[in-house]
């Protein structure tokens, strides 16, 4: 073991009187974006004294942790602190409660505020591109704690973090064709480099939503723990397969969605149990442990390295992606997502699909009287 004592004479002697300070602004305040120094561990669980691990949270539960126009600024200030603080060593990047880290931009306000306004949508697109370069350019490795759904945008910006660590309820797909938009916040720059380009062609296409255990056999996570317990024991996420990698005629069954009387049962089961994210949290610190133990400065390095992939095909698209996503704003986001706000379990949230694609073959004009055609509610009683 090193001399510790000897170690912190050199910097009190070397390090400069007072160090300057790197943030564009002292601080940014955000009811929906918190900022916590945690205290370092070693991967024993130690603290280290004088070491942090900052830990951003999205904080919008009600609306599974969506982020609002003011929260996205807030990722960027809290990145941008995360990378200037020289105490930080990890960003672990998670949200509030168990249902969801993130379903990504705040339909709300898409549909209230962004929908028919290409120019306001160009200038939060300018925000939300930034965010997104904000992770992977940060200067400490990245951890995404899944603790809850990651869908839409909010698998964007989870895929734009270096490590993903999952409770094994946690779902993940994207919601983009759907509802109006296409997943180019990210998705379709980062799914390729994470699956197989046919996977992610359908993934980003379809929209259907996958489980932690899918995502951990395609590599696209580094770990998952089980978050249920029932009977005060953890089980393994009991609405999908984990028991058996293939079928009876070799297709892949594990973390595939069980089916009939099978799901009946795994339903159950949840009902009885509850969520405990203690596992998570366990392990999160054990990988912020393990990085603590590298040069920093090597560290980063590797990382910035290994982030290319990503980066390059995000700084190659990121500009067109959003002057379309601006425009679509006129047309089939405007009417994809009022449909999703203005819908409900009840009447459904998406629009009709095949009555939209018959009158566009028959040269239908995106008129006003189009868009309320298509809505859920449309010819229902409200
Ligand atoms: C599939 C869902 C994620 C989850 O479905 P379910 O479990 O059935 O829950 P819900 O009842 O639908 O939702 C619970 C309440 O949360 C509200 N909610 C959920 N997601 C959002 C959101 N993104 N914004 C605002 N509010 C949200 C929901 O309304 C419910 O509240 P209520 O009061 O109505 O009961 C499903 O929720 C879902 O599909 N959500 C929307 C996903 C989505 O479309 N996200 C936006 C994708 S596009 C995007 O993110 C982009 C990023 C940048 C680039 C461009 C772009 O499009």
């Amino acid at each position: 073991m090193s001399d510790v004592n000897k170690v912190m004479e050199v910097a009190r002697r070397t390090a400069p009187r007072e160090l300057f300070d790197h943030n564009l602004v002292r601080e940014f305040v955000c009811d929906g974006v918190i900022y916590e120094r945690r205290p370092a561990r070693t991967p024993e669980g130690e603290v280290v004294d004088g070491l942090y691990n900052a830990w951003i949270w999205l904080n919008n539960p009600r609306q599974y942790n969506s982020y609002t126009t003011e929260m996205v600024k807030g990722v960027i200030h809290a990145f941008r602190r995360a990378s200037n603080e020289r105490d930080v060593a990890c960003v672990v990047f998670t949200a509030v409660g168990d249902k969801a880290f993130c379903t990504g931009g705040n339909t709300k306000e898409y549909a209230e505020y962004y929908a028919g306004r290409p120019q306001e949508y160009r200038q939060y697109m300018r925000l939300f591109n930034d965010m997104v370069t904000s992770i992977l350019t940060c200067d400490k490795p990245v951890i995404n704690r899944v603790n809850g759904m990651r869908i839409g945008g909010g698998q964007e910006i989870g895929m734009a973090c270096d490590f993903t660590i999952a409770q094994d309820l946690a779902r993940f797909g994207q919601a983009g064709p759907k509802h109006g938009s296409a997943p180019i916040g990210g998705a379709t720059d980062f799914l390729p480099v994470m699956m197989t380009n046919e996977q992610a062609m359908w993934a980003g296409v379809m929209c259907e939503p996958f489980s932690a255990h899918k995502a951990y056999r395609l590599g696209m996570i580094i770990d998952l723990v089980p978050a249920l317990k029932v009977d005060g024991r953890f089980v393994p996420n009991p609405l999908v397969w984990t028991d058996r990698m293939v079928d009876e005629y070799g297709r892949f069954v594990y973390g595939e969605y069980k089916t009939g009387e099978a799901a009946k049962e795994a339903k159950a089961l949840l009902g009885r149990g509850e969520v405990d994210l203690s596992l998570l949290d366990q392990k999160v610190e054990e990988y912020c442990g393990k990085l603590l133990l590298t040069f920093p400065e090597c560290t980063t390095k590797t990382i910035e390295e290994l982030r290319k992939p990503k980066l390059e095909a995000w700084n190659r698209n990121k500009e067109d992606s959003r002057a379309w996503l601006a425009l679509n704003m006129l047309a089939e986001a405007k009417t994809g997502f009022r449909a999703f706000n203005e819908g409900d379990k009840e009447i459904g949230r998406e629009i009709d699909f095949v009555a939209l694609r018959k009158a566009l073959a028959q040269g239908a004009a995106w008129t006003p009287e189009l868009t309320e055609a298509l809505m859920p509610h449309a010819g229902k009683q409200r």
